[in-house]
């Protein structure tokens, strides 16, 4: 790349977009890559701090940072995904629809250990929102050494870095609502409100809710006969320590396959995960249930879009799993 004075630039092409920051207002580009530069821009360039400018020098061992973000885009963007234009360097990428946002942190630490190319995400397995920025890519200009794009490529064969998984708002939910004290009409239910809510953000609404007593036996027979008529289903009440807390034993005896009994997550402490027939099980603590946040909230959107749970996804969770 050559470097001329701005003053003596006059008819020559820019080549990167060209960025203007007024605080507090406007950041973007001012002028775009390929603009001729006229008589009255040099003023303009001036006052943005460019008293010279690149021309750019065709180099077989380097790319322009723009044609850098197409092929870095071609390489790492998954389904559901699109893309912006290039501007300053930069594409962004945006989800299709709804979703859950998925990447995959260890490619992501790799690809950002290259030298010069850089993605910036958003959390893995968060739910997103159609035409949400989840991700965006830029190189450390204005070029990049081919070699380092190469190393990309490797990186990335067979490999996925990035994608947004469709929700399956047909699922079918079951909730068991144990606790004598709502079976024997003490206390009204606020269980089916609660959770209802929670799904109804998802777009899942087909639930149906039985009560029971806490009677082990009584619980574990509703929980297989709901297997085959629902996909997921979550009992409430009874998780922790009382006597009369049945629950997680019930869960047990229902032929369940156990992932976990207790997470390092507040509120969540006493909640259960596990799958019978393969379909996911919960077992969900009045702090689950009773609040906004909780590990049901952040492991909910993974459960919709078909994630199989593991004890490491949970153990993973305590480190900001203190939510209230
Ligand atoms: N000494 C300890 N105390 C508690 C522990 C512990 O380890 N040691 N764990 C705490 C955690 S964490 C939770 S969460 C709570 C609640 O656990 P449970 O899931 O067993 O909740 P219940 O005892 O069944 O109910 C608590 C409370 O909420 C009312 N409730 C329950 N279900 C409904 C419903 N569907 N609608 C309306 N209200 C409901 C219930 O009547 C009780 O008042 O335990 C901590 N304590
Ligand atoms: O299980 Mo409790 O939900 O930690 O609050």
């Amino acid at each position: 790349m050559k470097k001329i004075n701005v003053k003596e630039a006059v008819g020559m092409t820019l080549c990167h977009d060209i960025t203007e920051i007024i605080p507090g207002g406007f950041k973007g580009a001012k002028f775009l890559k390929g603009h001729i530069i006229r008589e009255d821009d040099v003023e303009v360039l001036l006052s943005l701090g460019k008293e010279n400018i690149y021309i750019w020098e065709e180099d077989e061992n380097f790319v322009h940072e723009n044609d850098a973000a197409e092929f870095i885009r071609k390489q790492v963007m998954g389904n559901g995904m699109s893309a912006s234009e290039v501007r300053e360097g930069k594409i962004n990428f945006v989800a299709e629809y709804d979703g859950l946002y998925k990447i995959n942190t260890e490619l992501l630490n790799k690809i950002n250990s290259i030298g010069e190319i850089i993605i910036a995400s958003k959390f893995n397995n968060i739910p997103v929102k159609k035409g949400e920025t989840v991700a965006a890519t830029r190189i450390i200009p204005l070029r990049i050494e081919k070699k380092q794009l190469e190393e990309l490529e490797e990186i990335m064969k067979d490999n996925v870095l990035m994608e947004i998984k469709r929700i399956n708002q047909d699922l079918k939910i079951g909730i068991i609502t144990t606790g004598n004290e709502i079976f024997y009409g003490r206390i009204k239910d606020k269980a089916r409100e609660a959770l209802g809510e929670k799904l109804g953000k998802y777009g899942v609404t087909n639930i149906v809710q039985v009560f029971m007593p806490d009677k082990k036996e009584k619980i574990t027979a509703k929980i297989k006969e709901l297997t085959d008529d629902t996909d997921i289903i979550l009992c409430t009440g009874g998780m922790s320590i009382d006597p009369d807390d049945v629950t997680p034993d019930a869960i047990k005896e229902s032929g369940c396959e156990m992932v976990t009994y207790g997470t390092p997550v507040l509120p969540g402490a006493m909640f259960l995960l596990g799958y019978v027939k393969e379909k996911v099980i919960m077992g969900l603590p009045g702090g689950v249930v009773f609040s906004k946040n909780s590990v049901f909230d952040l492991l909910l959107p993974r459960i919709l879009a078909g994630d199989i749970i593991t004890k490491k996804d949970i153990i993973e969770m305590g480190h900001g799993g203190l939510l209230s």
